[in-house]
């Protein structure tokens, strides 16, 4: 369990990270969401003791960081994977770590097996590794010490289909043992399909803190696709629904858009108004939706595509 109680983190005026507070639960995948620049790498290092914070506590079990009696076998991170030495081969990296923590020489076999990297290989400079490599050695060395918690920024950065597939499973699959499981990511769907809890910030600031459906059903607005079941209904299906105070839009795919009834008023108006309908489907907004909307009320992320664009 982590738990991060009123964290500030003041870099001269700016407040990168301002009075978060929230848990990160075992036994689920927790998604960390915010824009660039939104404090999420901060506040991941000030979790790990990397940074100190300005006020507040982070406390991964109870205790902070610094005080961990055995911090790699409590917790494993994933912070930035081009910080293995290049000259040295996966194996080599794995064996120095575990014999400077005193952790099993054993370990080293079933993490490299874990992440997928073959005797072959991890005998290789670690420097000729792929993005995706490099990748799967960092988890490699986040697991190393059988770690209850796990805590990774951006693992998927740059990796391909099957290697964020081989994440997400492997991420599921520590939470289903019951470890605390915390990661952060831009890509949107790729949360959506890995995550079961989101903590979402924006400018340091904790924005929502729930279960993923919960986040996506909470912010998303209620849309309803209906299809008349005679094309020549199609007008008077949109006007018997504007005039309920609807907003009806054309969907790219046919048939009309509805906002602001739910589909049993939708259904209602219809039999109503004697017009057969053949479809009448809610339409849930996607994380990526959600998350663009949210994103796009930050100032910071709003400044920052101003200055992309200009
Ligand atoms: N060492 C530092 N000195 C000064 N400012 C910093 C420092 N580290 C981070 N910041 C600032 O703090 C804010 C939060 O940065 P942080 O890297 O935590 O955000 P992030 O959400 O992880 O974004 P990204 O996904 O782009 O890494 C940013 O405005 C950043 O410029």
């Amino acid at each position: 369990m982590i738990d991060v109680h009123e964290l500030t983190k003041r870099y001269g005026g700016k407040r990168a990270v301002d009075g978060l507070s929230f848990t990160v639960r075992p036994g689920r995948v927790t998604g960390f969401l915010g824009p660039n620049g939104a404090g999420k790498s901060t506040t991941m290092r000030m979790i790990l003791g990397l940074d100190s914070p300005t006020s507040g506590r982070a406390l991964i079990g109870g205790r902070p960081y610094g005080e961990l009696r055995a911090p790699l076998r409590t917790v494993g991170s994933l912070l930035d994977a081009k910080g293995v030495h290049g000259g040295r081969s996966a194996h080599a990296h794995l064996a120095g770590l575990a014999a400077a923590t005193g952790i099993a020489r054993g370990r080293v076999d079933a993490v490299l097996e874990t992440v997928g990297l073959d005797p072959a290989t991890a005998r290789k400079r670690a420097g000729g590794f792929s993005l995706g490599m490099g990748q799967r050695l960092g988890i490699a060395a986040a697991l190393l010490g059988d770690p209850e918690v796990l805590i990774l920024d951006e693992p998927v950065n740059g990796l391909d289909t099957e290697g964020i597939r081989w994440i997400r499973d492997l991420m599921r699959s520590l939470a289903a043992q019951g470890r605390t499981v915390f990661l952060s990511s831009h890509l949107m769907s790729e949360m959506e399909l890995t995550a079961d809890h989101l903590v979402v910030i924006g400018r340091g600031r904790l924005l929502a803190d729930m279960p993923m459906r919960e986040f996506i059903e909470r912010h998303s607005t209620s849309r309803t696709l209906v299809r008349a079941a005679e094309e020549r209904d199609a007008p008077r299906t949109r006007a018997v629904l504007e005039s309920a105070g609807a907003r009806v839009e054309p969907d790219a795919r046919g048939g009309w858009l509805v906002e602001g009834l739910d589909a049993a008023a939708i259904g209602g108006l219809a039999l109503a108004h004697g017009v057969a309908l053949r479809e009448l489907t809610p339409r849930l907004a996607s994380l990526e939706d959600v998350y663009t909307a949210m994103a796009a009320s930050s100032a910071e992320y709003t400044s920052e595509r101003a200055g992309v664009a200009s």
